[in-house]
Protein backbone atom coordinates (compact mmCIF):
# COMPACT_ATOMS: atom_id res chain seq x y z
CA UNK A 1 0.00 0.00 0.00
CA UNK A 2 0.95 3.56 -0.67
CA UNK A 3 0.21 7.57 -0.76
CA UNK A 4 2.19 9.01 -3.62
CA UNK A 5 2.14 13.10 -3.03
CA UNK A 6 2.65 15.33 -6.30
CA UNK A 7 3.72 18.56 -4.94
CA UNK A 8 6.27 19.27 -1.89
CA UNK A 9 5.30 22.87 -1.50
CA UNK A 10 2.92 23.66 1.83
CA UNK A 11 0.06 21.53 0.87
CA UNK A 12 2.79 18.56 -0.52
CA UNK A 13 5.01 18.29 3.05
CA UNK A 14 2.00 19.21 5.09
CA UNK A 15 -0.06 16.20 3.79
CA UNK A 16 2.70 13.87 3.90
CA UNK A 17 3.67 14.67 7.82
CA UNK A 18 -0.39 14.38 8.92
CA UNK A 19 -1.10 10.90 7.31
CA UNK A 20 2.11 10.10 10.06
CA UNK A 21 0.02 11.86 12.91
CA UNK A 22 -2.76 10.09 11.89
CA UNK A 23 -1.32 6.87 12.30
CA UNK A 24 -1.14 5.80 8.50
CA UNK A 25 1.78 3.14 8.28
CA UNK A 26 2.37 2.25 4.52
CA UNK A 27 4.53 3.98 2.25
CA UNK A 28 4.44 7.47 1.39
CA UNK A 29 6.48 8.99 -1.62
CA UNK A 30 6.85 12.87 -1.92
CA UNK A 31 7.51 13.91 -5.31
CA UNK A 32 8.67 17.66 -6.37
CA UNK A 33 10.01 18.98 -9.76
CA UNK A 34 12.42 21.22 -7.86
CA UNK A 35 15.80 19.69 -6.70
CA UNK A 36 15.86 22.08 -3.49
CA UNK A 37 14.75 20.23 -0.19
CA UNK A 38 11.39 22.02 -0.10
CA UNK A 39 10.87 25.75 1.50
CA UNK A 40 8.78 28.36 2.81
CA UNK A 41 7.26 30.70 0.32
CA UNK A 42 5.88 33.61 2.36
CA UNK A 43 9.17 35.26 3.01
CA UNK A 44 10.46 35.23 -0.43
CA UNK A 45 8.58 38.52 -1.39
CA UNK A 46 8.91 40.05 2.01
CA UNK A 47 12.17 38.93 4.38
CA UNK A 48 14.04 37.28 1.95
CA UNK A 49 14.55 40.44 -0.56
CA UNK A 50 15.39 43.05 2.45
CA UNK A 51 18.53 44.54 2.49
CA UNK A 52 20.66 42.09 4.91
CA UNK A 53 17.89 39.69 4.38
CA UNK A 54 18.85 36.25 5.03
CA UNK A 55 19.62 34.51 1.10
CA UNK A 56 18.94 30.82 2.27
CA UNK A 57 15.50 29.63 1.87
CA UNK A 58 13.62 28.31 4.88
CA UNK A 59 13.09 25.26 5.19
CA UNK A 60 9.52 24.05 5.37
CA UNK A 61 10.79 21.02 7.22
CA UNK A 62 14.57 20.30 8.24
CA UNK A 63 16.54 17.60 5.91
CA UNK A 64 16.47 14.95 9.07
CA UNK A 65 12.62 15.22 9.14
CA UNK A 66 11.92 13.32 6.48
CA UNK A 67 13.30 10.20 6.76
CA UNK A 68 12.89 10.40 10.70
CA UNK A 69 9.09 9.87 9.44
CA UNK A 70 10.00 7.63 6.50
CA UNK A 71 8.77 10.13 4.24
CA UNK A 72 9.73 8.54 0.50
CA UNK A 73 11.00 12.32 -0.58
CA UNK A 74 12.16 12.75 -3.82
CA UNK A 75 13.31 16.47 -5.53
CA UNK A 76 14.11 16.75 -8.97
CA UNK A 77 11.43 14.26 -10.17
CA UNK A 78 8.98 15.48 -12.79
CA UNK A 79 5.94 14.09 -12.93
CA UNK A 80 4.65 13.64 -16.64
CA UNK A 81 1.28 11.59 -16.58
CA UNK A 82 -1.00 9.96 -14.43
CA UNK A 83 -2.59 6.57 -15.33
CA UNK A 84 -5.94 6.58 -13.19
CA UNK A 85 -7.12 3.00 -14.43
CA UNK A 86 -3.78 1.40 -13.73
CA UNK A 87 -2.82 3.31 -10.54
CA UNK A 88 0.56 4.69 -11.77
CA UNK A 89 2.14 8.24 -11.69
CA UNK A 90 4.56 8.39 -14.79
CA UNK A 91 7.93 10.32 -14.15
CA UNK A 92 10.31 11.72 -16.58
CA UNK A 93 13.46 9.84 -16.63
CA UNK A 94 12.10 7.01 -14.22
CA UNK A 95 10.20 3.88 -13.96
CA UNK A 96 6.44 4.41 -13.36
CA UNK A 97 5.39 5.35 -9.33
CA UNK A 98 2.36 2.97 -8.22
CA UNK A 99 -0.16 4.01 -5.50
CA UNK A 100 -3.09 3.31 -3.80
CA UNK A 101 -4.07 7.00 -2.95
CA UNK A 102 -3.36 9.90 -4.94
CA UNK A 103 -2.90 13.27 -3.89
CA UNK A 104 -2.25 16.11 -6.19
CA UNK A 105 -0.55 18.96 -4.44
CA UNK A 106 1.36 20.80 -8.26
CA UNK A 107 0.53 24.42 -6.97
CA UNK A 108 0.24 26.99 -9.98
CA UNK A 109 2.79 29.03 -11.56
CA UNK A 110 3.16 33.01 -12.17
CA UNK A 111 0.92 34.05 -14.96
CA UNK A 112 3.16 35.15 -17.87
CA UNK A 113 2.64 38.38 -19.46
CA UNK A 114 2.10 37.53 -23.36
CA UNK A 115 2.50 40.65 -25.35
CA UNK A 116 5.54 42.30 -26.96
CA UNK A 117 8.77 42.50 -25.44
CA UNK A 118 8.15 39.90 -22.73
CA UNK A 119 11.66 37.93 -23.63
CA UNK A 120 13.55 41.18 -22.37
CA UNK A 121 16.13 40.85 -19.65
CA UNK A 122 15.15 42.78 -16.63
CA UNK A 123 11.56 41.45 -16.29
CA UNK A 124 11.24 39.49 -13.43
CA UNK A 125 8.65 37.30 -11.82
CA UNK A 126 8.78 36.21 -8.14
CA UNK A 127 7.35 32.46 -7.18
CA UNK A 128 10.36 30.56 -6.96
CA UNK A 129 13.70 30.89 -4.79
CA UNK A 130 15.14 30.76 -8.14
CA UNK A 131 13.30 34.04 -8.85
CA UNK A 132 13.51 35.45 -5.69
CA UNK A 133 17.47 35.16 -5.96
CA UNK A 134 17.46 36.87 -9.85
CA UNK A 135 15.66 40.36 -7.89
CA UNK A 136 17.37 40.09 -5.30
CA UNK A 137 20.24 40.25 -6.84
CA UNK A 138 18.95 43.00 -8.80
CA UNK A 139 17.88 45.20 -6.04
CA UNK A 140 21.52 44.51 -4.47
CA UNK A 141 22.46 46.35 -7.62
CA UNK A 142 21.14 49.11 -6.61
CA UNK A 143 19.27 50.27 -9.79
CA UNK A 144 17.33 53.31 -9.04
CA UNK A 145 14.01 52.76 -10.98
CA UNK A 146 11.49 49.63 -11.06
CA UNK A 147 7.88 48.78 -13.07
CA UNK A 148 5.66 46.35 -11.20
CA UNK A 149 2.88 45.29 -12.82
CA UNK A 150 0.27 44.16 -10.74
CA UNK A 151 -1.09 46.00 -7.31
CA UNK A 152 -1.50 42.20 -6.07
CA UNK A 153 0.14 40.24 -2.95
CA UNK A 154 3.15 40.21 -4.79
CA UNK A 155 3.76 43.50 -6.33
CA UNK A 156 2.75 45.07 -3.41
CA UNK A 157 5.13 43.29 -1.25
CA UNK A 158 7.76 43.89 -3.42
CA UNK A 159 7.12 47.39 -4.45
CA UNK A 160 7.10 48.18 -0.08
CA UNK A 161 10.32 46.18 0.20
CA UNK A 162 12.02 48.19 -2.62
CA UNK A 163 11.03 51.17 -1.75
CA UNK A 164 12.45 50.99 1.72
CA UNK A 165 15.74 50.07 -0.43
CA UNK A 166 15.44 53.23 -1.73
CA UNK A 167 14.40 52.81 -4.74
CA UNK A 168 11.72 54.79 -7.35
CA UNK A 169 9.30 52.46 -7.56
CA UNK A 170 6.37 52.94 -9.96
CA UNK A 171 2.91 50.32 -10.26
CA UNK A 172 0.33 49.89 -12.51
CA UNK A 173 -2.87 47.33 -12.34
CA UNK A 174 -5.56 47.32 -14.74
CA UNK A 175 -7.83 47.51 -11.56
CA UNK A 176 -9.36 50.30 -9.93
CA UNK A 177 -7.28 49.39 -6.34
CA UNK A 178 -5.18 48.02 -4.65
CA UNK A 179 -5.76 44.56 -4.07
CA UNK A 180 -9.00 44.67 -5.21
CA UNK A 181 -9.80 40.78 -5.46
CA UNK A 182 -9.19 40.46 -1.85
CA UNK A 183 -9.84 43.47 -0.11
CA UNK A 184 -12.75 45.95 0.20
CA UNK A 185 -12.79 49.58 -1.07
CA UNK A 186 -12.39 51.12 2.06
CA UNK A 187 -8.96 48.66 3.16
CA UNK A 188 -7.41 49.40 -0.62
CA UNK A 189 -7.81 52.80 -0.06
CA UNK A 190 -5.54 52.29 3.34
CA UNK A 191 -3.62 50.82 1.22
CA UNK A 192 -3.12 53.71 -1.28
CA UNK A 193 -2.19 55.97 1.41
CA UNK A 194 0.32 53.30 2.90
CA UNK A 195 2.23 52.93 -0.32
CA UNK A 196 2.22 56.84 -1.34
CA UNK A 197 3.28 57.31 2.26
CA UNK A 198 7.08 55.16 1.40
CA UNK A 199 7.01 56.93 -2.29
CA UNK A 200 5.47 54.33 -4.64
CA UNK A 201 3.97 55.84 -7.35
CA UNK A 202 0.35 53.47 -8.04
CA UNK A 203 -1.21 53.82 -11.56
CA UNK A 204 -4.75 52.37 -11.63
CA UNK A 205 -6.90 51.58 -14.54
CA UNK A 206 -3.54 50.74 -16.42
CA UNK A 207 -3.21 47.87 -17.74
CA UNK A 208 0.32 46.24 -19.16
CA UNK A 209 0.28 46.85 -22.72
CA UNK A 210 4.06 45.89 -24.08
CA UNK A 211 7.21 46.27 -22.61
CA UNK A 212 10.42 48.28 -24.33
CA UNK A 213 13.36 47.67 -24.31
CA UNK A 214 17.17 48.63 -26.27
CA UNK A 215 20.08 45.83 -26.30
CA UNK A 216 17.77 43.02 -25.06
CA UNK A 217 17.17 44.74 -21.81
CA UNK A 218 13.96 46.36 -20.50
CA UNK A 219 14.33 50.03 -20.53
CA UNK A 220 9.96 51.25 -19.82
CA UNK A 221 7.01 49.48 -19.45
CA UNK A 222 4.32 50.88 -21.98
CA UNK A 223 0.78 50.95 -20.03
CA UNK A 224 -2.67 50.35 -21.84
CA UNK A 225 -3.75 54.58 -21.66
CA UNK A 226 -0.61 55.20 -23.96
CA UNK A 227 1.44 56.10 -21.06
CA UNK A 228 5.17 54.81 -20.93
CA UNK A 229 7.09 54.43 -17.72
CA UNK A 230 11.23 54.30 -17.92
CA UNK A 231 12.79 51.79 -15.46
CA UNK A 232 15.67 49.82 -15.29
CA UNK A 233 13.92 46.48 -14.46
CA UNK A 234 10.46 45.61 -14.16
CA UNK A 235 8.34 42.62 -12.00
CA UNK A 236 5.66 41.34 -12.81
CA UNK A 237 3.14 39.42 -10.51
CA UNK A 238 0.05 39.25 -12.60
CA UNK A 239 -1.65 36.20 -10.28
CA UNK A 240 -0.85 32.46 -10.94
CA UNK A 241 -2.05 29.55 -13.52
CA UNK A 242 -2.76 25.97 -12.35
CA UNK A 243 -1.85 23.27 -14.81
CA UNK A 244 -4.37 21.28 -15.83
CA UNK A 245 -2.81 18.80 -17.84
CA UNK A 246 -1.47 15.93 -16.26
CA UNK A 247 -5.23 16.05 -14.50
CA UNK A 248 -6.80 16.16 -17.92
CA UNK A 249 -4.62 13.50 -19.58
CA UNK A 250 -5.66 11.48 -16.25
CA UNK A 251 -9.73 11.99 -16.52
CA UNK A 252 -9.68 14.32 -13.58
CA UNK A 253 -12.37 16.95 -13.95
CA UNK A 254 -10.77 20.79 -13.81
CA UNK A 255 -12.53 23.75 -14.43
CA UNK A 256 -10.14 26.72 -13.73
CA UNK A 257 -8.30 24.47 -11.49
CA UNK A 258 -9.23 20.41 -10.23
CA UNK A 259 -12.58 19.96 -8.75
CA UNK A 260 -12.78 18.11 -5.92
CA UNK A 261 -16.09 17.71 -3.54
CA UNK A 262 -15.93 18.41 0.45
CA UNK A 263 -13.65 15.56 1.32
CA UNK A 264 -11.10 16.60 -1.01
CA UNK A 265 -11.61 13.91 -3.46
CA UNK A 266 -11.22 14.40 -7.52
CA UNK A 267 -14.16 12.21 -9.60
CA UNK A 268 -11.49 9.40 -10.03
CA UNK A 269 -11.63 7.14 -7.21
CA UNK A 270 -8.52 7.28 -5.03
CA UNK A 271 -6.76 10.43 -6.35
CA UNK A 272 -7.64 13.77 -3.77
CA UNK A 273 -6.39 17.57 -4.90
CA UNK A 274 -5.49 19.80 -2.05
CA UNK A 275 -3.73 23.29 -2.34
CA UNK A 276 -3.75 26.61 -4.60
CA UNK A 277 -5.03 24.16 -7.56
CA UNK A 278 -7.66 23.04 -5.95
CA UNK A 279 -11.30 25.02 -6.72
CA UNK A 280 -13.51 23.14 -3.63
CA UNK A 281 -17.31 23.61 -2.87
CA UNK A 282 -17.40 26.37 0.15
CA UNK A 283 -19.94 26.79 3.08
CA UNK A 284 -18.51 30.10 4.28
CA UNK A 285 -18.20 31.23 0.52
CA UNK A 286 -21.82 29.86 -0.48
CA UNK A 287 -19.82 28.16 -3.83
CA UNK A 288 -16.99 26.98 -5.36
CA UNK A 289 -13.96 28.22 -4.56
CA UNK A 290 -9.93 28.01 -5.11
CA UNK A 291 -7.15 29.64 -2.74
CA UNK A 292 -4.18 30.67 -2.99
CA UNK A 293 -2.85 30.83 0.66
CA UNK A 294 -0.52 28.99 3.36
CA UNK A 295 -4.08 28.51 5.41
CA UNK A 296 -5.66 26.78 2.83
CA UNK A 297 -2.72 24.94 1.64
CA UNK A 298 -1.94 23.51 5.25
CA UNK A 299 -5.50 22.66 6.33
CA UNK A 300 -6.65 21.11 3.12
CA UNK A 301 -3.43 18.73 3.48
CA UNK A 302 -4.72 17.61 7.31
CA UNK A 303 -8.25 17.17 5.96
CA UNK A 304 -7.46 14.41 3.40
CA UNK A 305 -4.75 13.03 5.54
CA UNK A 306 -8.20 11.85 8.01
CA UNK A 307 -9.94 11.33 4.93
CA UNK A 308 -6.57 8.55 3.89
CA UNK A 309 -5.97 7.38 7.52
CA UNK A 310 -9.34 5.70 7.48
CA UNK A 311 -11.15 9.07 8.96
CA UNK A 312 -13.15 10.75 6.62
CA UNK A 313 -13.34 14.58 6.93
CA UNK A 314 -15.11 17.45 5.47
CA UNK A 315 -12.87 20.63 4.40
CA UNK A 316 -14.98 23.77 5.61
CA UNK A 317 -12.44 26.31 7.22
CA UNK A 318 -12.78 29.77 6.94
CA UNK A 319 -10.11 31.16 5.12
CA UNK A 320 -7.86 33.56 6.18
CA UNK A 321 -4.62 35.49 4.99
CA UNK A 322 -1.89 37.56 5.69
CA UNK A 323 0.79 40.07 3.79
CA UNK A 324 3.02 42.21 5.22
CA UNK A 325 3.81 45.37 3.48
CA UNK A 326 6.04 47.90 4.54
CA UNK A 327 5.24 49.04 8.23
CA UNK A 328 2.01 47.15 7.89
CA UNK A 329 0.89 43.90 9.09
CA UNK A 330 -2.72 42.91 6.98
CA UNK A 331 -4.40 39.96 8.36
CA UNK A 332 -8.01 38.91 6.76
CA UNK A 333 -10.47 36.49 7.82
CA UNK A 334 -13.16 35.04 5.56
CA UNK A 335 -13.46 36.99 1.99
CA UNK A 336 -14.61 40.19 1.39
CA UNK A 337 -17.04 41.41 -0.93
CA UNK A 338 -16.97 44.77 -2.38
CA UNK A 339 -20.79 45.58 -1.63
CA UNK A 340 -20.29 44.38 2.42
CA UNK A 341 -21.42 47.23 4.99
CA UNK A 342 -18.08 47.77 6.91
CA UNK A 343 -17.63 48.56 10.69
CA UNK A 344 -14.32 50.22 11.82
CA UNK A 345 -12.97 49.26 14.97
CA UNK A 346 -10.04 51.08 16.58
CA UNK A 347 -8.91 54.12 14.73
CA UNK A 348 -6.66 53.97 11.19
CA UNK A 349 -5.20 57.21 11.65
CA UNK A 350 -3.33 54.99 14.71
CA UNK A 351 -2.43 52.41 12.06
CA UNK A 352 -4.10 49.94 14.05
CA UNK A 353 -7.58 48.89 13.46
CA UNK A 354 -9.97 46.17 12.30
CA UNK A 355 -12.55 46.24 9.93
CA UNK A 356 -15.57 44.26 10.27
CA UNK A 357 -17.64 43.32 7.26
CA UNK A 358 -21.17 42.69 7.38
CA UNK A 359 -23.32 40.82 4.11
CA UNK A 360 -26.98 41.18 4.96
CA UNK A 361 -25.99 41.50 8.82
CA UNK A 362 -24.15 38.61 8.87
CA UNK A 363 -20.39 38.90 9.88
CA UNK A 364 -18.43 37.50 6.62
CA UNK A 365 -14.98 38.56 6.90
CA UNK A 366 -12.25 40.67 9.36
CA UNK A 367 -9.71 42.85 7.72
CA UNK A 368 -7.26 43.78 10.63
CA UNK A 369 -4.12 46.19 10.12
CA UNK A 370 -1.40 45.54 12.93
CA UNK A 371 -4.31 43.90 15.11
CA UNK A 372 -3.31 40.63 15.67
CA UNK A 373 -5.91 39.95 18.54
CA UNK A 374 -8.60 41.37 16.62
CA UNK A 375 -7.57 38.76 13.83
CA UNK A 376 -7.25 35.77 16.20
CA UNK A 377 -10.61 36.34 17.48
CA UNK A 378 -12.20 37.27 14.21
CA UNK A 379 -11.59 33.52 13.31
CA UNK A 380 -12.51 32.19 15.85
CA UNK A 381 -15.89 33.86 15.58
CA UNK A 382 -15.89 32.92 11.75
CA UNK A 383 -14.98 29.25 12.92
CA UNK A 384 -17.93 28.58 15.08
CA UNK A 385 -20.16 30.62 12.75
CA UNK A 386 -21.14 32.74 15.49
CA UNK A 387 -20.53 36.17 14.31
CA UNK A 388 -21.43 39.58 16.04
CA UNK A 389 -24.39 41.91 15.73
CA UNK A 390 -23.31 45.33 13.90
CA UNK A 391 -24.22 46.89 17.07
CA UNK A 392 -21.78 44.98 18.83
CA UNK A 393 -19.06 45.82 16.38
CA UNK A 394 -19.67 49.86 16.61
CA UNK A 395 -19.77 49.25 20.27
CA UNK A 396 -15.90 50.37 21.47
CA UNK A 397 -16.61 48.95 24.62
CA UNK A 398 -17.59 45.59 23.28
CA UNK A 399 -14.95 43.10 24.45
CA UNK A 400 -14.03 41.01 21.83
CA UNK A 401 -11.56 39.28 22.78
CA UNK A 402 -13.38 38.05 25.98
CA UNK A 403 -16.55 37.33 23.59
CA UNK A 404 -14.44 34.62 20.98
CA UNK A 405 -12.27 33.00 24.10
CA UNK A 406 -15.94 31.91 25.52
CA UNK A 407 -17.09 30.42 22.37
CA UNK A 408 -14.03 28.34 22.25
CA UNK A 409 -14.62 27.30 26.08
CA UNK A 410 -18.47 26.01 25.68
CA UNK A 411 -17.51 24.67 22.25
CA UNK A 412 -15.33 22.52 24.40
CA UNK A 413 -17.67 21.99 26.87
CA UNK A 414 -19.70 18.79 26.62
CA UNK A 415 -23.21 19.10 26.26
N1 LIG B 1 0.57 37.43 1.59
C1 LIG B 1 0.04 36.56 0.77
O1 LIG B 1 -0.95 35.89 1.05
C2 LIG B 1 0.71 36.39 -0.54
C3 LIG B 1 1.89 37.07 -0.80
C4 LIG B 1 2.47 36.91 -2.03
C5 LIG B 1 1.87 36.10 -2.96
N2 LIG B 1 0.74 35.44 -2.66
C6 LIG B 1 0.10 34.61 -3.66
O2 LIG B 1 0.93 34.52 -4.79
C7 LIG B 1 0.15 34.52 -5.94
C8 LIG B 1 0.54 35.56 -6.93
O3 LIG B 1 0.36 36.85 -6.37
P1 LIG B 1 0.02 38.04 -7.34
O4 LIG B 1 0.22 39.29 -6.58
O5 LIG B 1 0.74 37.83 -8.62
O6 LIG B 1 -1.53 37.78 -7.67
P2 LIG B 1 -2.81 38.65 -7.30
O7 LIG B 1 -3.95 37.95 -7.91
O8 LIG B 1 -2.84 38.93 -5.83
O9 LIG B 1 -2.61 40.05 -8.04
C9 LIG B 1 -2.51 40.17 -9.43
C10 LIG B 1 -2.77 41.61 -9.82
O10 LIG B 1 -2.42 41.78 -11.20
C11 LIG B 1 -3.39 42.64 -11.80
N3 LIG B 1 -3.36 42.39 -13.24
C12 LIG B 1 -3.70 41.25 -13.89
N4 LIG B 1 -3.52 41.39 -15.23
C13 LIG B 1 -3.04 42.65 -15.43
C14 LIG B 1 -2.65 43.38 -16.58
N5 LIG B 1 -2.70 42.84 -17.80
N6 LIG B 1 -2.18 44.64 -16.41
C15 LIG B 1 -2.12 45.18 -15.18
N7 LIG B 1 -2.48 44.54 -14.06
C16 LIG B 1 -2.93 43.29 -14.18
C17 LIG B 1 -4.69 42.25 -11.10
O11 LIG B 1 -5.65 43.29 -11.23
C18 LIG B 1 -4.22 42.03 -9.67
O12 LIG B 1 -4.30 43.20 -8.90
C19 LIG B 1 -1.26 34.64 -5.49
O13 LIG B 1 -1.69 33.33 -5.37
C20 LIG B 1 -1.17 35.27 -4.18
O14 LIG B 1 -2.29 34.98 -3.35
C21 LIG B 1 0.13 35.59 -1.48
Amino acid sequence: MSTVIIGAGHAGVQAAESLRTEGYADRIVLLDKAEHLPYQRPPLSKDYIKAGGDPAPLPLRGAAFYGEHDIDLRTGVEVVRIDSQAQLVFVKGGEPIPYNELIIAAGAEARRAHCAGNGLEGINYLRTVEDAETLRAQLDRGYGRVVVVGAGFIGLEFAAVAAQRGLDVTVIDFAQRPMQRVLSPSMSDYFTQVHTDLGVKLHFDEGLDHFVGEQGRVTAVAGTSGVTYPCDFAVVGLGVVTDEDLAAAGRIECDRGILVDEYLSTNVPHVYAIGDLAVFPSHHFGGNLRLESVQNATDMAKTVAKTIAGNPSRYDIAPWFWSNQGPVKLQIAGLADPADVVIERGNRSTGKFSQFLFRDGQLVAVESVNAPADHVAARKLLEHDAGITMEQARDHDFDLKAYARNLSSSAMTPS
